[in-house]
This record gives structure tokens, C-alpha cells and sequence, in this order.
């Protein structure tokens, strides 16, 4: 009898293993459809490494606005339509609007941070709350005055040293967010703060390429193999101590500030003022302050890049923009924000940047907190959704030449779309996500893109560089993007010439005038 039941009890248990293996990375029928898969994997040997945009681009020519690859027994939906985006991300905001798991993530950040906590942590709402709140349209025009003298600066840098652009942008963004967030600036490229945050935003970058590290997320147990034996482990601690001395850092200097009575009008003062009734304590604040200088600085600096890139590559475009600000603000004066009312082609380029090359292709990944639906489709409990900000841009449905940097589709129509196309679900801020995950700083990125590409269109022609060999001008690549989530253009031969001497007159002279700007900014007190 106790053979029988044992013999019994064995072929269930290879029966339920063979069940599980034959089924697992199988896709359900109710799931949107997608590639077909293999037992085990499902598609997690075809998903991309790099340049994923690209390839889930490719897939949703195939299956449609939304289907889904199975990584093992996981589900990941893609999503590649303003309806799927409005119906999904936004209006089943409530169900949609998590992170997926990210453990590496967690360990650098301690699990603390805005942009990868779930929704449903009290932690996460008190800091996006703190976020938003601070980023409405009238606290971004009280920080109007740095953001402008920073941008004057950002002028002033590339008249004296074209070549480092890419710098100057990092720099500008840098400085500006931190100056509202802290109060600090970052006054040149050698500064410490400025340093250190962009080496640990590197190493951080580098170790999350895809492939260094086991994927802990899929099987948890290899988070238990011990520090000595994991190099995943070592990098993400050298990241999480550079990036917590950094963040604490920031922070001790306001909270001095605060103690001694001084005030520069920063954002984390107020926090660090009213922490008794926030109930913020330091590790919340200065994750607080992290992820928004983590938040602004590559996108903001992506859109700077991609600018430059494509008023090179599309010298009629620039023409069309030298044209308008001639016009509409001429030689005598630096642009004003007010301005860009009168500057539509402007507007148009500003536009087209964002819809050509986004920042954020795949935008961040959201996950579900339960079954959401979309087309007759379900999305699972526990699902990753992707909106494929790439998809959509490049949808040669909806825009003529996709792939051509044509501001003039705008002037055409107000979302730049063929004839005919239905614009109900459009809206201006896909670029900036979705839902309740939308980017908080949507406000202040507006303000220093409208302000850098009047300043930058007003002062200076974009040229190709001329080979001195051929004495021809060198083709750029408009290709040529990093590859991990958050893209920008790599390096390319560029020579920017200021349009005038009285140009660059100007720009000196309001350079000394924000002399008094930047200081309220110099932190320089212990
Ligand atoms: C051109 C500039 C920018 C672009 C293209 C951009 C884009 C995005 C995108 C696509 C997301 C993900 C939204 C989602 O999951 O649905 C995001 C999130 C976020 N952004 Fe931005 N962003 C920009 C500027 C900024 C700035 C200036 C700040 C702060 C000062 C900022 C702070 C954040 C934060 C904290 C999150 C995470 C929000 C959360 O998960 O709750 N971003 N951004």
C-alpha cells in the first residue's frame, strides 16, 4: 500500500513538473498576442539587449498597438498607440501606474527612491506629493531668474569652447536643478558636486548594461549568493555609497542653512523646515532630492544634444529658424520666454525634437497591481507595460517621413499628423509617461527647453565640420545614439560660430548682468 501511494505520489509530482515545464513561458490566449515562444524561456532569448526601442518597434508593426512577449512565466506589454496609452496608463492609472521588480536598483537605492517604488508605498506618495508640489507652473517661474542666467552662461561656455557642448549641457542641467532643488549651483565642469554625480551616474550606467549582471529579478534565489562570489553585489555597493555620501552631503549643507537662518528660496529647505509634519525623515529627504537630480539631468541634457545634432544634419530647418527669430527678435536683444508666443516654427523644432529622437524611447517601465484590459486583451497582475514612445513617433501612419527631422508638420498641424489621422487621444507630454507615474518635472524641463533653443537659435549657426584633408564638410550621423533606456546622441564633428559680434557682445554683457543671480546661489558657508 505504502509502495502504491508512493508510486502514485512520485508520478503526480512528475506530472506537475512536466505540466510546468511544458506550460511555463507558454502565453495565454487572453494575453495580447506577440512572437511566438519556447517552453521555458518564452521570448526571454529574443528580447533585445540593445537599442530595444528599435527591435519593439519592429514587433508592433506585426502584432499591433499592444502585445506582449513572455520572459519565463512574466509578462511584459507593449504598447504602441496614444489609445492604448490613454486607455491603459492614464485612465487605469490605479492598476498600472507600479514598477517593476528591480533589485539591483534597490540595493544601490536601499529601496528608497521616486522614480522605482511601487504606488502603493505611503513613501512613495509623500515624495511624489513633495515633487509635484513644487514643480507647478507658478514655483517653476519663481526659479525663472537662475534658470535664465544658467542658460546665459550655457551660451557664454559655447562661445569659448564650441567643442565641449555636450559638457556645457550636462553642466546646465545639473546646476539648474540642483540650484532649485538645494540652493547650489554648479558654477564650471571641475566642481566637486558636479564631478561626483556624474562619475556615480556613469559606473551606475555601466554595471546596468544588459548582460553584466544574473538576472536576479527573474530568479530570486541568486540574491542570496554571497557578497565575495557576487560582483553585481560589490558594483552596486561602490554605486550606493558614492551616491548616498553625494545626496547627504546636499543635504547637510541645507539643513545648515536652515539652522543658521538663511534662505536661497530652495525647494529642500521647505522639506527639511516642515520634516516634523511631512514626517520625512533624512534618509526620505535626501532620496528625495537624488532621484529629481537624477530625474532632470539626462533627459533635460538628451534634448540639448539632440538639438544640436539635428539643426546640423537639417540646415533647412535652421535656416527656417534664423529666419523667424530675425524677424521676430532681431540682433539687439537676447530672446525672452515671452517671446516663444511669437515664434511658431520655433515651437515647431521644439516639438519635432521630442517626437524624433525622445529622450526616453520606451519611456520607464510601469507594472500592473492587477489584471488590467485593453483592446479584449488582459494585462496580468504583475505585468511590465512599455509605451513605446519610439512606435508611436515613428509611425509612418500617422506621420509623412517619420524618420526626417521636419518641424514644418507642425505648422502643418498642431500634432504634426497626416491628413485625416483621428488626434482625440494626442496630448503634447507623451514624451514625459503616463498615468499616475507621469514625470513630475514636466514644468520645469518646459521652461529650460523653450528658454535653450531660442537662446541657441538666436546665437549661433550649427555647421558641419569641414574635413581639413577633402575640404568637404563631414556628414553626421543621425543614428548615432547610446543605447541604454534613456538615449542621447554620441559624440559627432560639429562647429558652432557665434552669428555676429554683436551677438557675442550681448551674451557677455548679460553674463556680467547675472553676476547678482549667481550669487545668491554661492553656498559657500560649512
Ligand atoms: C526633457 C526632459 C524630461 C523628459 C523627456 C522626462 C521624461 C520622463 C519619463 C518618460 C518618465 C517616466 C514616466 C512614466 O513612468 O510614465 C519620467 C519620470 C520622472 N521624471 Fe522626468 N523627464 C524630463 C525632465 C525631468 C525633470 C526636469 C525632472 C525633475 C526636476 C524629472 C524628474 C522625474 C522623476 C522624479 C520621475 C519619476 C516619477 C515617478 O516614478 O513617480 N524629469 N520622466
Amino acid at each position: 500500500m505504502i509502495s502504491t501511494t508512493a508510486a502514485f505520489a512520485f508520478s503526480w509530482v512528475c506530472g506537475l513538473v512536466l505540466y510546468k515545464l511544458f506550460t511555463t513561458g507558454r502565453r495565454k490566449k487572453t494575453y495580447p498576442p506577440g512572437p511566438p515562444t519556447v517552453s521555458i524561456l518564452g521570448n526571454a532569448h529574443i528580447f533585445p539587449k540593445k537599442r530595444a526601442h528599435i527591435r519593439l518597434t519592429e514587433w508592433s508593426r506585426m502584432y499591433g498597438d499592444i502585445y506582449s512577449l513572455m520572459i519565463g512565466n512574466g509578462v511584459v506589454a507593449v504598447i504602441s498607440s496614444y489609445a492604448a496609452v490613454k486607455e491603459l496608463l492614464d485612465k487605469q492609472s490605479s492598476i498600472t501606474g507600479d514598477r517593476p521588480n528591480f533589485h539591483i536598483g534597490d540595493v544601490v537605492t536601499g529601496g528608497v527612491h521616486l522614480a522605482q517604488m511601487q504606488s502603493n508605498d505611503p513613501n512613495w506618495s509623500l515624495m511624489r506629493k513633495a515633487a509635484r508640489s513644487m514643480m507647478t507652473v507658478p514655483k517653476c517661474n519663481e526659479h525663472l531668474p537662475i534658470q535664465r542666467a544658467e542658460a546665459i552662461q550655457f551660451m557664454h561656455e559655447i562661445l569659448e569652447n564650441p567643442a565641449l557642448y555636450p559638457k556645457h549641457a550636462e553642466r546646465y542641467t545639473y546646476s539648474v536643478i540642483s540650484s532649485v532643488v538645494y540652493g547650489i549651483r554648479a558654477p564650471n565642469l571641475k566642481g566637486q558636486e558636479i564631478t561626483d554625480f556624474y562619475h556615480f551616474l556613469d559606473l551606475w550606467n555601466r554595471y546596468n548594461e544588459p548582460g553584466r549582471h544574473p538576472p536576479v529579478d527573474l530568479i530570486p534565489i541568486l540574491k542570496y549568493v554571497p557578497m565575495r562570489w557576487a560582483l553585481w553585489k560589490r558594483e552596486a555597493k561602490v554605486v550606493r555609497n558614492l551616491r548616498q555620501a553625494h545626496y547627504y552631503s546636499l543635504l547637510d549643507r541645507v539643513q545648515k542653512r536652515v539652522d543658521r537662518g538663511a534662505s536661497f528660496g530652495a525647494f529642500m529647505e521647505q522639506i527639511v523646515q516642515d520634516y516634523e509634519s511631512t514626517g520625512m525623515d533624512r534618509e526620505l529627504m535626501a532620496s528625495l532630492g537624488g532621484g529629481l537630480l537624477e530625474g532632470g539631468s539626462d533627459t533635460t541634457s538628451s534634448y540639448l544634444k539632440t538639438l544640436r545634432l539635428a539643426l546640423v544634419a537639417f540646415p533647412e530647418a535652421q535656416h527656417k529658424a534664423h529666419e523667424e527669430m530675425d524677424r521676430v527678435v532681431g540682433p539687439d536683444r537676447l530672446p525672452e520666454l515671452q517671446d516663444i508666443e511669437n515664434l511658431p516654427y520655433i515651437r515647431a523644432i521644439i516639438k519635432e525634437v521630442q517626437r524624433w529622437r525622445p529622450p526616453a524611447p520606451l519611456s520607464l517601465p510601469h507594472a500592473t497591481s492587477q489584471d488590467a484590459h485593453y483592446g479584449g486583451y488582459v494585462v496580468p497582475r504583475g505585468a511590465t507595460i512599455f509605451l513605446n514612445m519610439w512606435a508611436i513617433a515613428h509611425d509612418d501612419n500617422l506621420y509623412e517621413n517619420p524618420e526626417k527631422f521636419w518641424p514644418d508638420r507642425y505648422i502643418k498641424a498642431e500634432f504634426g499628423t497626416r491628413d485625416g489621422v483621428d488626434v482625440s487621444a494626442f496630448r503634447h507630454t507623451l514624451g514625459f509617461g503616463g498615468g499616475k507615474r507621469i514625470c513630475p518635472g514636466i514644468n520645469l524641463a518646459n521652461n529650460s527647453i523653450q528658454i535653450n533653443t531660442m537662446n541657441l537659435i538666436w546665437a549661433f549657426d550649427f555647421l558641419k565640420m569641414i574635413d581639413s584633408a577633402t575640404k568637404r564638410p563631414i556628414d553626421v550621423d543621425v543614428n548615432n545614439y547610446t543605447e541604454a533606456l534613456l538615449i542621447s546622441p554620441n559624440p559627432f564633428p560639429c562647429d558652432m560660430k557665434v552669428r555676429s559680434p554683436q551677438h557675442a557682445e550681448l551674451i557677455n554683457q548679460a553674463l556680467q548682468e547675472s553676476a547678482s543671480t549667481f550669487q545668491q546661489f554661492e553656498d559657500i558657508l560649512p
